[in-house]
């Protein structure tokens, strides 16, 4: 009741706890990122791709828009290999034992991660192919 006779400049405060509530949820996404970073192989093999690819942006010298495309095709399949590893996981926990469902969500998710992976790799070709082979 004492809530609903606040004054109107208290509703547009935000709730008690709300910005410890935030930075909290950057801590578990964090989490997530960093625990499937350790068991996820891929995810390693990205993150030398990630490394490589902001090297020879250095290197290379590529313009900012190249470097928007690099920044999308990376970030998509880091994204699309967290869906990825967080839909094997809550499979592996739903049907442990086998289901042609589980199958298909599995094979669906990796094809996710097949098609970002095809966009990153055709995005390295046009950006830092003509740096490599004067086209
Ligand atoms: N419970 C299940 N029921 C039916 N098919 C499954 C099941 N678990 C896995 N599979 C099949 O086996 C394939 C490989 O599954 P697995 O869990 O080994 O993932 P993965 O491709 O090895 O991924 P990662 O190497 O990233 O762990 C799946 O894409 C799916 O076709």
């Amino acid at each position: 009741m004492a809530e609903l006779n606040a004054p109107a400049s208290n509703q547009l405060r935000p709730p008690e706890g709300l910005w410890r509530r935030r930075v909290a949820s950057f801590g578990h996404a964090g989490r997530g990122v960093w625990s499937a970073l350790r068991s996820e192989v891929h995810l390693r093999f990205h993150a030398l791709a990630t490394v490589v690819a902001i090297g020879l942006g250095f290197y290379c010298g590529i313009t900012r828009l190249e470097w928007a495309l690099v920044a999308i095709s990376v970030a998509s399949v880091w994204a699309a290999e967290l869906v990825n590893t967080a839909i094997e996981a809550l499979t592996d926990l739903v049907s442990p034992a086998y289901h042609p469902l589980a199958g298909k969500a599995k094979d669906v998710a990796a094809g996710a991660v097949l098609l970002a992976a095809l966009g990153a790799l055709v995005v390295g070709a046009l950006v830092f192919g003509p740096h490599f082979f004067n086209a």
